[in-house]
């Protein structure tokens, strides 16, 4: 399902913090955000998600306005990991995954046999299925953060927005994570860095924030930079993160590697006001 979003605009409490966003997505594609703190990442994508309403400008799933959708058309399509999700009540892991069917339950809104499979299958391919019993606000913030991929996942969404899905992940996991989000495997790098991936296959259309801007580079088909909640910069991760962009945007002395295995596109970093270190003798 693809994703446009056209002029949007947020407002929070009378202030303009997302200014006539212009983004589009195609089907099964993975888009992620960038830039620097405050930048207004979580705020556009609240309102993709629907925690807030658009100022001005639109998002249309496959053509459909998503703030015309109701609270449950909106759901069967999208699913989103808020950055502090979770939830106030000890409710189990299982629990908690199985919200995720809510949006496709009719009726008396019992489980069927059907939404216990699905949501038993995310809480594994989060690697999480041993925390099912588990009180959720008993988990670790690794936990936690697993068991709300699997919730979204269980939502089985044409479209995931997800606001730093690898936070509170330990490095193994982030990887884990990311290569879930794409398509469950680790996509092969090619020479220029971009990773290749073939047609969507059904998957979702992702549209995430990311601070590592590594990860964000081995793994986004496109990246879009969000300075001062406007667009900065868009396009393949090779061509976006430049150093001058990086030194304009975050403020940073970036130095464009190359993996030694995989020849993907890696980033090194030093403050602006360092100079540079000659290198070991
Ligand atoms: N409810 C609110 N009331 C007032 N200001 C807000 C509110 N929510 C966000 N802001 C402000 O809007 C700006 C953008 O915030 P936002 O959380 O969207 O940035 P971000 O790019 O996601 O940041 P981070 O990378 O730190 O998560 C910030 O200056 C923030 O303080």
């Amino acid at each position: 399902m693809r994703i446009d979003i056209t002029d949007l605009s947020v407002e929070v409490a009378g202030r303009r913090l997302v200014h006539d966003i212009t983004l589009s997505a195609g089907s099964g594609r993975l888009i992620g955000l960038v830039g620097p703190n405050g930048s207004g990442k979580s705020t556009l994508l609240r309102c993709v998600y629907r925690a807030l309403r658009p100022a001005a400008g639109t998002v249309r799933l496959d053509g459909g306005d998503l703030h015309a959708m109701t609270a449950r058309e909106g759901a069967r399509l999208l699913a989103a990991l808020p950055q502090e999700a979770g939830t106030d009540f000890d409710f189990t892991a299982a629990e908690v995954v199985a919200m995720g069917r809510l949006p496709h339950q009719r009726g008396s809104g019992r489980a069927s046999a059907a939404d216990t499979e699905v949501c038993e299958r995310a809480l594994s391919r989060v690697g999480a299925a041993h925390l099912a019993g588990r009180g959720f606000l008993g988990l670790s913030g690794g936990e936690k953060q697993r068991v709300l991929i699997a919730r979204a996942l269980a939502q089985e969404p044409q479209v995931l927005v997800l606001d730093e899905p690898t936070n509170h992940l330990d490095i193994a996991q982030q990887l884990e994570v990311l290569a879930l989000i794409r398509d469950g495997r680790t996509p092969p790098a090619t020479a220029a860095g971009a990773p290749t991936r073939p047609e969507s296959g059904g998957r979702p259309t992702v549209l995430t924030a990311l601070h590592d801007l590594n990860l964000a580079a081995v793994h986004c088909d496109e990246l879009y930079v969000i300075a001062d909640g406007r667009i900065a910069a868009s396009g393949p991760p090779h061509d976006v993160l430049t150093p001058e962009l990086l030194a304009g945007v975050f403020g940073v002395r970036a130095h464009r590697v190359r993996h030694p295995e995989s020849g993907a596109l890696q980033l090194l970093f030093d403050r602006l006001d360092t100079p540079p270190s000659p290198p070991p003798s």
